[in-house]
């Protein structure tokens, strides 16, 4: 990698994001150029990922390089400079649709072996599951997260209110999670005092030994905890739960991270499946067994599968399933006109996304009829939950937030190289018998040790001090920029809670405090303290762990400018690099669906905008190069003239959508580049294009709005084809001519 010409790297990902890349790139790589700048892209889409994954398969000319791998690199040095957008984290649903997909266009790829029957088939699906959940933040995310709302992002928020469902005080809407037997209850945790390793070992009943994990290093100071969810404990409070919902008559729900999470949620989701159809499972496990069902797919997988059966058997399973739909609280729907539910793909309700959305809708799901309704929201695990629950208490009390007047809540979230439970995956499993599971170390010394039984989920998870100590100061940093109170979200009962907060203890003498208000609070304590705060339009930085850091960066943004796209997402990475993402949210597959029917693409590109502008004024400081931050100056001003004059894309077709909200950013990057006195190049070059762009406003926005209303085709989902989707994404000629003569 060179460090003379300063390059960015954009990401080539995925479904709405991927094809507003097709419109935004082109302007992008035109104005970045006349500073000198080289933008590049990377391919880390599924289907890329897929494809890169497995070249033996493949002939020559469809290979393409590990984009992923080299980003992970990249992201270990002072020179990267990446736009990572949202990609997906696939389920297995997902993968098998693009496999398919990719197979159809001559990618002679093996299928996903579900369950695999030799070695061989054992490799693949070793490959496949690389690729598979959220198998692309965590290996780029080598620094810690600072997620808030820009200034001007929160004022137009506050002129322009969205829409908040009325809360309440009777509203029948809880959180319901296990009373015990969760991770939780079970979490033990060490620190390291010294570098070394540990392996982690099973001893069934019998006394027979197998190692779960011969391996995992450790470094000087590293937090490691253990903790297990009971499989027993779970199916009886899912058991208790269902009923419930039933004798509240609430809409019974559950939110889970299957992509994040990718071992342990989807074998929680399977559980819930499971015992909402007991019966059906009960009766009809072998033949499932046969049709290579998993409960962990959701009901989506199921019915797939059962189109294999004759016309009888079908039905008469198919009647089971409804007389248990029909003896059961009605379930909350992902789409209800076409009937999928909550538990139809694991990956559907996810839980940072849709806790929020909920929240926002008066504590409301959609049920099978169509209409909202009171929900309980099934959320096993004790860790976090809390949070959610104290959430709706309050709106139950004071009724629904207020955006015009509602203060802010910040994020500084300990990511930094595969931190906690989100890096759990590779140390995580399901039992198979009874027994001990054991964490031992180099000395043959015993750390954390739990008795499990048959089906229990044991996790180990592990955060390393460096990250810590930058994140204590990445917190204390925000602090003494914004004067604003700084909560630091630990619960001292919580036994890995209970080891971080000693280190940031250890750590905050580092650092000049004084004058800065910090504040170590148990989650519940602190939604609370942050909600107090934020009805009487007060801003709060939350300070927390990984989970909560994903958790929080989309309920509050929800709640404050409604959509955690317009976040301000910078990775300061920890070896001086920058890694900037776009917005907190994800790839949002319905708005594909409207593009794919009605040619309106409704993605918002705002946080690409953002990641942009931070992005350039990183180069501009690691290369010296004083246009770079022109440019970046310029583009801040345009997307606040593209918020005040409200050319955001609309929800609906024939109005103003991705494509047209980049001309206006265009036009007004280009006028702000004309109207600045800093470079006198950068205003000659751009005077000329403002000119053009902005006497052909009304021909191109007409151009852009007539592609609109028609269904598109761009040659596939997972893997677009590049000229039919470029074509769809610039319609206008006249924008595409004028671009080109820059
Ligand atoms: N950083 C990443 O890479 C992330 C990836 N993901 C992945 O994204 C997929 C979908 O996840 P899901 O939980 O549904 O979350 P999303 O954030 O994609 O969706 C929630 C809703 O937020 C709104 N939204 C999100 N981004 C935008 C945007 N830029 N412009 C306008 N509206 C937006 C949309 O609502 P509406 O249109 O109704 O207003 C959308 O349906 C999954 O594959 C998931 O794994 C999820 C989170 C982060
Ligand atoms: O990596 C993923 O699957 C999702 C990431 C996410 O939701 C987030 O970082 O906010
Ligand atoms: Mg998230």
């Amino acid at each position: 990698m060179s460090t003379k010409t300063p390059k960015i790297i954009y990401t080539k990902t995925d479904e709405a994001p991927a094809l507003a890349t097709y419109s935004l790139l082109p302007i992008v790589e035109a104005y970045t150029k006349t500073a000198g700048v080289e933008v590049e892209t990377r391919d880390i889409s599924l289907a890329g990922r897929i494809i890169a994954n497995f070249p033996d398969f493949l002939k020559e000319e469809q290979r393409i390089g590990d984009a992923l791998a080299e980003l992970g690199e990249l992201a270990k040095t002072p020179e990267a400079n990446i736009i990572k957008l949202p990609n997906i984290s696939a389920s297995i649903p997902q993968m098998q649709a693009a496999i398919k997909e990719l197979q159809s266009k001559g990618y002679a790829l093996p299928d996903y072996p579900e369950e695999p029957q030799n070695a061989e088939e054992e490799a693949i699906k070793a490959r496949y599951d690389k690729v598979k959940g959220s198998a692309v933040n965590p290996v780029l995310r080598e620094g810690n997260s600072d997620r808030r709302a820009p200034r001007a992002v929160k004022n137009y928020a506050k002129k322009n209110p969205h829409s908040m469902g009325a809360w309440s005080a009777n509203s029948k809407s809880n959180v319901v999670s296990m009373p015990g037997g969760d991770f939780f209850g079970s979490e033990q945790s060490v620190t390291t005092e010294k570098a070394g390793h540990v392996r982690i070992e099973f001893t069934a009943e019998n006394g027979e030994v197998t190692v779960l994990k011969p391996q995992v290093a450790l470094q000087d100071g590293e937090i490691i905890d253990a903790s297990v969810m009971s499989k027993k404990a779970l199916r009886s409070f899912l058991e208790e739960a269902i009923e419930r919902a039933k004798n509240e008559d609430v809409l019974f729900s559950v939110h889970l991270k299957a992509t994040m999470m990718k071992v342990s949620d989807p074998i929680i989701f399977g559980q819930v499946v499971e015992v909402f159809f007991k019966e059906v499972f009960e009766k009809y496990g072998a033949v499932f067994q046969e049709l290579g069902i998993s409960a962990n797919n959701g009901l989506g997988d199921l019915h797939a599968k059962l189109a294999k059966l004759p016309a009888p058997q079908k039905e008469e399973i198919e009647a089971a399933i409804k007389a248990c739909y029909d003896k059961r609280p009605p379930l909350a729907m992902v789409n209800s006109d076409k009937g999928i539910t909550n538990l139809h793909v694991p990956s559907d309700v996810i839980i940072d996304a849709s806790m929020p959305a909920a929240i926002r809708t008066s504590g409301q799901m959609w049920g099978p009829d169509g209409q909202p309704k009171d929900t309980l929201f099934t959320i096993p695990d004790r860790s976090y939950a809390g949070v959610y629950q104290a959430t709706i208490d309050f709106c139950k009390k004071h009724g629904a937030f207020d955006p015009a007047t509602m203060g802010s809540v910040s994020n500084v979230g300990l990511m930094a190289q595969k931190a906690e439970e989100y890096g759990s995956h590779d140390k995580t499993f399901q039992l198979p018998a009874s027994g001990i599971v054991r964490v031992i170390d180099q000395d043959d010394k015993v750390l954390m040790e739990h008795q499990v039984e048959q089906g229990d989920i044991w996790r180990m998870c592990q955060v390393k001090d460096a990250p810590i100590q930058d994140w204590v100061k990445l917190a204390v940093n925000r602090a003494k920029a914004t004067g604003v109170p700084a909560v630091f979200w630990l619960n001292e009962d919580r036994a890995h809670d209970n080891q971080l907060i000693k280190k940031v203890h250890k750590y905050l003498p580092d650092h000049d405090t004084t004058g800065l208000e910090i504040h170590i609070m148990p989650p519940v304590d602190a939604t609370q303290f942050s909600l107090d705060r934020i009805i009487k339009g007060e801003d709060t930085i939350s300070v927390t762990g990984n989970v909560l850091r994903d958790y929080l960066t989309d309920l509050f943004p929800i709640l404050e400018v409604g959509t955690s796209a317009k976040m301000l997402s910078i990775v300061p990475l920890m070896n001086g690099g920058g890694l900037f993402e776009t917005g907190a949210g994800g790839s949002a597959p319905k708005h594909v669906q409207q593009f794919e029917q009605e040619g309106h693409l409704r993605w918002d590109s705002l946080g690409e905008f953002l990641a942009l502008a931070v992005s350039l004024e990183h180069l501009s400081n690691t290369s010296d190069n004083t246009k770079a931050k022109v440019l970046a100056e310029t583009l801040d001003e345009a997307t606040g003239l593209l918020l005040d004059n409200r050319k955001s894309p609309s929800r609906k077709v024939n109005e103003l959508d991705n494509r047209g909200s980049h001309f206006y950013l265009a036009m007004y990057w280009a006028q702000a580049l004309a109207a600045q006195d800093k470079d006198a190049e950068l205003k000659e070059q751009f005077t000329a294009l403002a000119k053009a762009l902005t006497e052909n406003e009304s021909v191109i926005v007409d151009e852009l709005n007539a592609a609109q209303g028609q269904a598109m085709d761009v040659g596939g989902y997972y893997a677009p084809v590049f000229e039919l989707a470029a074509k769809a994404m610039r319609p206008s000629t006249t924008f595409n001519s004028i671009i080109e003569k820059l």
